[in-house]
């Protein structure tokens, strides 16, 4: 009986269940939307039943699309958007609140306390985070603030806290696992990840009970089997769990110190895998767990981009600029540079190396001979910039000059956009065969529990380009449109 691994990759706009073979090729897919609430502006939520159901959706399409049987499913991986945060009554299984998204700004003034009180450092030493409503402790403790009776039935030890990985493996197993992985905890500001554990000083400045919170646990291990019912009759184990860009870092093998990926999504999210050493941030980006595999834990230093892919769904359904995504690449293809026009799409602020949420988005450069081209061109290159300026920090703060970079996700699709960004970083761009390197990631870590591949020589193997973008930009061009690019955003976060 040929046999497969399952994984579960739960988005922040959609959730997809993926089935590979053996040769980490994808077999399957199956995807389902769910609503996004917007209770307030500013304001982000999901509601956990809904994400429980789109995936119990995928499952059962998945399996019965593809003819395998559920039995032939070795193992289930899981990874999920990162961050947002799920409170539920343990009795009931009934979340109390729905659940908060990692782009939400509810907890912007919780935020402001604990800087006010001078805490960013020592959140900072200990978690490798900077005090923002990004991460979950502060929506966790929102959300003990803010809803009737929350808080004296998480001291009673009634409620249970999750990222969404916690949250499903709960479902999945009927109750029995209350888990999360290292790469998960790493992102919620309570977890030590020196000492790797939830940190007890931190949990008291956040008032958080400590029986909320989910163990702490490798990133590729058994932690459950899924229940029956929710499995069509069988006990699959669920075998592996990271966070989606830690995954996707696993997915593309960037296991060896100093190699990167960078993933071009709704927002862009970069990772260079720093092996077994923490490495401190002077310029703006995290410190956050890559993975616990094999007896210990390896780390990542992170540049989050809040705004990548979504700046090109913004000319689509905002200006209604193009038809549909794809088409920006022959509006910019068209002219031979944007004639001097930089598009800043801080729509949300500017996550690394700027950290500024106030500052909003800005264009500069107009005359009277711009053309749509040029403006499609310059939101396109915005993603490149942005992603430059991420690497100039991370080259900075590791030391290490990337060789390579390799890339996924929707929008690495666009040719000229990442030739580009080769153009840009002045090294190589490598997109791989398989762009859904997220689920990827996660099918090997399961995969990997469950003896279904053997190591990770085996899994670096498996990785193939599918195409590299070589640079081709003289250096004074590249410096000159790069400067360019820095004036355009200190102008913009000049106008508050
Ligand atoms: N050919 C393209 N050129 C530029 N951007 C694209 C292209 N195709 C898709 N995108 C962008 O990529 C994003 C979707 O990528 P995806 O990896 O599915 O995102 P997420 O996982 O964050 O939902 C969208 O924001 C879309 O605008
Ligand atoms: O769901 P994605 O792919 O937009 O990823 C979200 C990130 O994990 C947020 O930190």
């Amino acid at each position: 009986m040929e046999t497969y691994v399952l994984a579960l990759d739960q988005g922040t706009t959609s959730s997809r269940a993926i089935i590979f073979n053996k040769k980490g090729e994808i077999v399957h897919i199956s995807q389902k939307e769910f609503a996004q609430y917007f209770p307030k502006p500013g304001w982000v939520e999901h509601n956990a039943n809904e994400i429980w159901g789109s995936i119990l959706s995928v499952i059962a399409t998945s399996l019965s699309e593809s003819g395998i049987k559920p039995e032939q499913i070795a193992g289930i991986g899981i990874t999920n958007q990162r961050e947002t945060t799920v409170v539920w009554d343990k009795n009931t299984g009934q979340p109390v609140y729905n659940a908060i998204v990692w782009q939400s700004r509810q907890t912007v003034d919780i935020c402001e306390e604990l800087k006010a009180k001078g805490l960013n450092d020592t959140f900072r030493e200990k978690t490798g985070l900077l005090i923002d409503a990004y991460f979950s402790g502060t929506k966790v403790k929102w959300i003990l603030d803010h809803v009737e009776g929350a808080r004296e039935k998480a001291e009673r030890g009634e409620l249970l806290f999750g990222t969404i990985d916690t949250w499903l493996i709960w479902k999945l197993s009927g109750g029995k696992a209350h888990v999360t992985d290292y790469s998960n905890a790493s992102r919620t500001l309570m977890f030590n990840i020196h000492e790797l554990k939830w940190d007890d000083e931190l949990l008291e400045i956040l008032t958080v009970p400590k029986s909320m919170l989910p163990e702490v646990r490798p990133s590729s291990e058994i932690y459950a089997h899924t229940v029956p019912y929710h499995f069509f009759g069988q006990e699959v184990p669920i075998s592996g769990a990271a966070g989606d860009q830690q995954a996707a870092l696993f997915g593309q093998a960037c296991f060896e110190e100093g190699m990167a990926k960078n993933t071009y999504g709704t927002g862009c999210f970069m990772l260079m895998n720093t092996g077994e050493k923490a490495v401190a941030s002077n310029h703006g980006l995290l410190t956050t767990i890559a993975w616990g595999l094999n007896g210990k834990v390896e780390y990542a230093l992170e540049g989050s981009i809040f705004v990548a892919g979504s700046a090109i769904q913004w000319l689509r359904d905002g200006l209604r600029m193009l038809k549909n995504a794809a088409d920006s690449e022959q509006y910019a293809e068209r002219v031979e540079s944007t004639d001097g026009v930089y598009v800043v799409p801080a729509f949300v602020g500017l996550g690394t190396p700027y950290w500024d949420s106030d500052v909003r988005g800005a264009i500069f450069g107009l005359t009277r001979g711009t053309q749509k081209e040029h403006f499609v061109r310059a939101t396109l290159e915005s993603l490149a910039y942005q992603t430059k300026d991420v690497l100039t920090a991370m080259e900075a703060d590791s030391g290490i000059s990337l060789k390579t970079l390799r890339v996924d996700g929707g929008a690495v699709k666009n040719n000229f956009l990442m030739q580009f960004q080769s153009d840009l970083l002045g090294v190589p761009v490598e997109r791989p065969v398989v762009n859904e390197t997220t689920a990827l990631g996660a099918a090997y870590l399961a995969g990997l529990a469950v003896g279904y591949w053997k190591d990770q020589s085996e899994i670096a193997t498996q990785w193939n380009i599918d195409r590299t973008f070589e640079p081709s930009m003289n250096e004074e061009k590249r410096n000159k449109l790069y400067e360019g690019w820095q004036k355009a955003v200190k102008a913009a976060m000049a106008f508050k």
